[in-house]
């Protein structure tokens, strides 16, 4: 039985199941009605717990992101990471913690991908440069890859097509890998996009190996210089990303029938971002590559199409 310190007490948290999976719909429209419009999509009976797990992950974030970031430590997290162990115990110690512990009773969630999720705030907190890209995509893994592997527990992967008829005794194929794939490229476009607002909190994400090899300084990078270096070097970055959703692309077939339009429509929208940073001339500083409502809208036929026949 897991021990809890004495710094958590154990209560009875006075909220049903029903108001605390309202709590969480209303932490995700408040924080993102985008994302929540986009959960929408996902059949009913599995909406409430995708709202379960992006509710904490959301408030992970925010711990170190967030206004209250500022008087977050260790310290903080080691409490927030105890919390989650107490929550995978089936003791909940706050009302919105209260879904997750119903939603992970329901499916297979592991709890590795949670823990994995602070250790990715914890690098947040710090550091502010990664030398190379294998210590971005460990971060990347961390804060993003880690949704792909919650989100995929939960919707669940088809078990009628997966596999062929003749090889109907083997397990199906588990899109794991495309799942973090996917998760890390949506990290990887976020990073792009945000660029200029990270540099102005002294953080700059682009590898330092990147930065020196198109021979484009920090110092350019705060005074927000556009020049061929620049562009060059966002034309790689963005390569790589687009690398990284055409793996992802390959596993979502694979997942049930039901879960593919919003999977599709999630990496149509964010891998669209990367189209208007270069429609913006790579100027990430001063221009934010903003994906209107409408372009949202436009792409479900498109994503709808994908999803039924890929
Ligand atoms: C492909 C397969 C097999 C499965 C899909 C698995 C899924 C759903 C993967 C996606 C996981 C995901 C949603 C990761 C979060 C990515 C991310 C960078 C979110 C950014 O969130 P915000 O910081 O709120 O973004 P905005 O700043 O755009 O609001």
């Amino acid at each position: 039985m897991l021990q809890l310190p004495d710094s958590i007490p154990r209560m009875k948290i006075p909220v049903s199941v029903d108001e605390s999976y309202k709590l969480c719909r209303q932490l995700i429209v408040k924080y993102s009605t985008t994302f929540y419009i986009g959960t929408l999509l996902v059949d009913k009976p599995k909406r409430k717990h995708i709202w379960a797990i992006y509710a904490w992950c959301r408030r992970t974030d925010e711990l170190v992101d967030g206004p209250a970031s500022a008087i977050t430590t260790p310290e903080t997290l080691d409490l927030w990471e105890q919390q989650l162990e107490s929550i995978f115990a089936g003791q909940p110690l706050d009302s919105i913690d209260v879904a997750l512990v119903d939603t992970i009773q329901r499916f297979p969630i592991d709890i590795q991908p949670f823990r994995d999720m602070i250790a990715g705030q914890r690098m947040d907190l710090y550091r502010s440069r990664y030398e190379t890209f294998e210590e971005l995509h460990l971060y990347c893994y961390r804060v993003a890859g880690t949704v792909g592997l919650m989100s995929t527990a939960v919707m669940g992967v088809d078990t009628s097509t997966n596999t062929a008829p003749w090889n109907c005794h083997q397990q199906p194929y588990i899109p794991t890998e495309e799942a973090i794939t996917l998760g890390i490229a949506h990290q990887l476009a976020n990073i792009l996009r945000d660029v200029g607002e990270d540099a102005r909190r002294g953080r700059i994400y682009i590898p330092q190996e990147d930065l020196a090899r198109f021979n484009y300084t920090e110092q350019d990078l705060f005074k927000g210089v556009v020049d061929d270096r620049w562009r060059s070097l966002m034309r790689f970055q963005i390569a790589r990303a687009r690398q990284f959703y055409a793996k992802a692309e390959k596993g979502i077939s694979y997942l049930s029938a039901d879960a593919r339009l919003p999977v599709w429509a999630s990496l149509m929208h964010y891998s669209r971002i990367l189209n208007i940073i270069e429609r913006n001339d790579y100027n990430v500083f001063t221009r934010r590559a903003y994906v209107p409502q409408w372009q949202k809208l436009r792409a479900l036929p498109a994503a709808w199409l994908r999803a039924q026949v890929l």
